[in-house]
């Protein structure tokens, strides 16, 4: 049976190596066609965004420079991006662009799916959400930037509650390098350390007799008033390997929901099923169906 599962794994691996290869191929062979048909751009610069203007473009062109200037004669700049490492093979691409996939696709429908359960449980809290929506969008029209986006405080507040009671990554894990104390704990070099976020993020010596209720006015004065120790929330972990797509993850959630909540209703279907299990993240069993209809203002 372990070896049944390892093989599919294995065959599931495979094929999601070959699918990204597949897009980086193709994208490079598209970039080398319209090089070939246009290279230069009104002022005689080489255009550099034939890759596209994409994460995937932007390591492509960086990687199409670094091979240029490996040709060209050592000067600094091509010292620099050496020992930058920007040398990429397709094989360091297809793992970055791994990485990037899984660590910002599943997590972020996470974070979605959980507060619209939360929002079609709470009509006070989705009437207010869709008030501010409604407003952002009549001030601001269908394009609003990231400095727009930060300024929607009660869409904020919501999604970091639904973060702290539905955390997608429900613990960190970190081996220890060398020999450490940390307060009263001796952590011996190898030691792996589980970080349990999900508990600690429902911990009411934290967060108080009312930890496990959605209560989104709990972040009304920022993360630090929230709790006792604003080190307790760490949804997207904290120190150098913490999450680099935070920012975008919390700004695509806003323009979700402000999309969405101008133009519907949610209310949870009778067949839904409280179940909420973890499988590396925090997902729901059976899933939420929600019951969407179209809002008139
Ligand atoms: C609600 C959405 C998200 C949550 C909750 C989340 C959470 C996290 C967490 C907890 C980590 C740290 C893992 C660890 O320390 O072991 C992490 C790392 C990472 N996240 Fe996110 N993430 C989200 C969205 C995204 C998005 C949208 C992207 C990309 C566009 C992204 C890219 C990454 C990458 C590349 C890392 C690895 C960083 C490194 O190892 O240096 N994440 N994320």
């Amino acid at each position: 049976m372990a070896l049944e599962i390892w093989g599919v794994i294995r065959k599931l691996k495979e094929e999601v190596e070959s699918l990204f290869m597949e897009i980086i191929e193709g994208r490079r062979a598209a970039a080398l066609q319209a090089m070939a048909g246009h290279i230069d751009d009104e002022d005689g610069q080489q255009k550099n965004d034939y890759y596209g203007q994409d994460l995937l473009g932007l390591m492509l062109a960086e990687m199409e420079a670094a091979k240029l200037e490996a040709a060209a004669p050592l000067c600094g700049q091509r010292r620099r991006r050496q020992q930058l490492g920007r040398m990429y093979t397709s094989r360091q691409l297809m793992d970055e662009c791994k990485t990037f996939f899984f660590t910002g696709h599943e997590t972020t429908w996470l974070l979605l799916t959980w507060t619209f359960m939360l929002l079609a449980s709470n009509p006070t809290w989705q009437h207010r959400a869709r008030q501010e929506a409604l407003l952002f969008l009549h001030q601001h029209g269908d394009m609003p930037d990231f400095d727009m986006l930060s300024r929607l405080k009660v869409l904020g507040m919501i999604l970091l509650e639904s973060l702290r009671l539905y955390t997608p990554a429900t613990l960190l894990a970190r081996e220890a390098f060398s020999s450490i104390k940390v307060g009263d704990l001796e952590i011996p070099k190898g030691l792996s350390v589980w970080v349990p976020v999900l508990a600690i993020h429902h911990d009411k010596t934290i967060w108080g007799e009312d930890a496990d209720e959605f209560k989104p006015e709990r972040f009304s004065e920022g993360v630090a008033k929230a709790c006792k120790n604003q080190m307790a929330f760490m949804p997207f972990s904290f120190g150098p390997r913490n999450c680099v797509g935070q920012n975008f993850a919390m700004m695509e959630a806003k323009i979700v929901l402000c999309m969405l909540l101008s133009q519907f209703t949610f209310h949870l279907s009778p067949s839904y099923r409280h179940a909420p299990i973890c499988i590396l993240t925090l997902q729901p069993k059976h899933g939420v169906p929600i019951i969407l209809r179209h809002f008139r203002p």
